[in-house]
């Protein structure tokens, strides 16, 4: 049997349930969830569990990252400064497809206050379900790639 796809998930206290959700969602779905958390409902910092979540991401560890804040955004810029990480920030599930798609994003950032846990499901099943096409879209995530130093 090939091995699971795995998954980082954190956040911050803004979206601790609706991240067990999905992380759960997922894991239905045979992806293995590596949630590292948090689980205390205590007031937090978005930074620390981006960064940590982008790290799994980047070294390889885990294919791909989820990560939600209140809206999402604040956790995807802090995951976006770890060298290697594309993440983008969905609402809707045709930038979830097309992140992957085009932008060959690792990381799929939602905000917790900003769509429901139906839209949330849909918005991962749409990023999880798509594959980079590659071809031109290539040449332009290269160019994204020396932007890095
Ligand atoms: O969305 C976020 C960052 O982009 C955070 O979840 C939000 O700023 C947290 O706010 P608060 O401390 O008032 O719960």
């Amino acid at each position: 049997m090939a091995p699971k796809i795995r998954i980082a998930l954190s956040s911050d206290h803004a979206a601790i349930e609706l991240r067990q959700i999905i992380a759960t969602h997922i894991a239905a779905k045979g992806f293995e969830a590596v949630d590292i958390g948090p689980t205390s409902p205590e007031s937090t910092h978005y930074p620390q569990h981006g960064e940590a979540a982008a790290r799994l991401v980047a070294s390889g560890d885990c294919t791909l990252g989820i990560i939600l804040c209140g809206t999402g955004q604040g956790i995807m810029m802090a995951a976006n400064k770890v060298k290697g990480i594309r993440c983008g920030v969905c609402a809707d599930t045709f930038s979830a497809k097309m992140i992957r798609e085009h932008n060959d994003a690792n990381m799929l950032s939602i905000g917790a206050r900003v769509v429901d846990e139906t839209k949330a499901l849909q918005i991962v099943d749409a990023f999880l379900g798509a594959q980079f096409e590659g071809g031109r879209h290539a040449t332009r995530v290269d160019m994204i790639k020396a932007l890095e130093g």
